[in-house]
């Protein structure tokens, strides 16, 4: 069942589109994550979905009741919504148990008690609660910004960037952990991220957004393989394009005959394949070599776990360039002939 639902949602700023007719539909206990190159209306979205903002059209609405229809909107602090901000926004004056005591009634008995709870849920140390903001880390100041949001027990959570301001592996640790809370408690969230992986690995759903228009929504899967356009294919990973004929389970391109999802689709069409598809091996020679696709390694680019290598294959004006990812043990050198083998289908690309 849906907990959210957003249709034919507008917003101008002036002469300046930021949302045009995009519709979500967020189901319950899910976390979606909003991606999308920047000015494409992420926050704009995020703001009207928490109240801080009207549309000009278009209805969000939140359990079946109706927070916003065009301009006329509930008030933020009336909608039930959690808010993360990118950086927190602790209160600098107040120490750990005021901030997120914050969000908790002022007489309520049990306020020290959820406070308490509230803790342990974002795993902070009881020992911090008197701390100020200033002496806590950033991945500790966002987990006490969770903990404050989720003191009012939202049936909704916005997270608007909330781990761009920590490093690689803290952010990581913080996001895993903030995935384990919101799944204790069974809360919805939705999360503004620019960055790819962090999107793909957070949610069960992505909406990609791009000139405020909603281009593509699907389970992170879906998207990586199945991206409807180049754009959407390559803010989501590396990938190469190849021009193609469309056949029946099959695809024609500069690579040979490989197989492809079967459409309905015939004719001059564009693919895609992703780096890891592809798999080198040295160039050898025999009958059952000729028919093998081979190129020469141009570049490559050690990067540990996995490198990546640019393959060029064909002469002159035909030549096109493979992205090969491949784990850093026996590379071959710039200048090598290489035989390259796809493995799973191509996706087609709608033009
Ligand atoms: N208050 C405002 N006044 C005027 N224009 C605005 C305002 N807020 C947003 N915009 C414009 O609306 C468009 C969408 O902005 P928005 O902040 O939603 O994008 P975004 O995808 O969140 O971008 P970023 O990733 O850079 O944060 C942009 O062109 C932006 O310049």
């Amino acid at each position: 069942m849906s907990l959210l639902d957003v249709t034919g949602l507008s917003k101008r700023y002036g002469p300046q589109i930021a949302l045009e007719g995009v519709d979500l539909t967020v189901p319950a206990r899910s976390r979606t994550a909003i991606v999308g190159p920047s000015g494409s209306g992420k926050t704009t979205l995020l703001r009207i979905i928490a109240g801080f903002d009207a549309p000009d059209a278009g209805r969000v609405t939140l359990n079946g009741q109706v927070l916003a229809d065009g301009p006329l909107i509930a008030p933020a602090h009336l909608r039930g919504i959690g808010y993360v901000p990118q950086d927190g926004a602790l209160f600098p004056h107040l120490n750990v148990a005021e901030n997120i005591g914050f969000g908790i009634e002022a007489g309520d008995p049990e306020r020290d008690q959820r406070v308490s709870e509230l803790m342990e849920m974002v795993e902070l140390d009881r020992a911090m609660l008197r701390r100020r903001p200033h002496e806590l880390s950033g991945g500790q100041q966002q987990r006490v910004a969770l903990a404050r949001a989720l003191a009012r027990r939202p049936a909704l959570m916005l997270l608007d960037e909330p781990f761009s301001a920590l490093d690689t592996g803290l952010r990581e640790a913080v996001r895993k952990s903030v995935m384990r809370v919101l799944s204790q408690a069974g809360i919805t969230a939705i999360m503004v991220t620019h960055d790819q992986a962090e999107a793909l690995s957070f949610a069960d759903q992505v909406a990609v957004l791009r000139g405020g228009r909603l281009m593509q929504v699907g389970a992170p899967g879906v998207l990586y393989w199945q991206p409807k356009d180049r754009e959407t294919a390559l803010f989501l990973g590396d990938a190469t394009m190849l021009e193609a004929q469309l056949g029946e389970g099959f695809v024609d391109c500069a690579l040979g005959r490989i197989p492809a999802e079967t459409g309905a689709r015939r004719g001059p069409g564009e693919i895609m394949l992703r780096p890891e598809q592809i798999s080198l091996s040295p160039a050898a020679t025999g009958p059952q070599e000729t028919a093998a696709c081979h190129g020469e390694v141009e570049e490559v680019e050690f990067g540990g776990a996995l490198c990546a290598i640019t393959v060029g294959v064909g002469f002159e004006e035909a030549r096109i360039r493979v992205l090969v990812r491949s784990p850093g043990r026996d590379l071959p050198l710039p200048g090598a002939r290489v035989r390259l083998s796809v493995h799973g289908g191509a996706h087609i690309l709608e033009r």
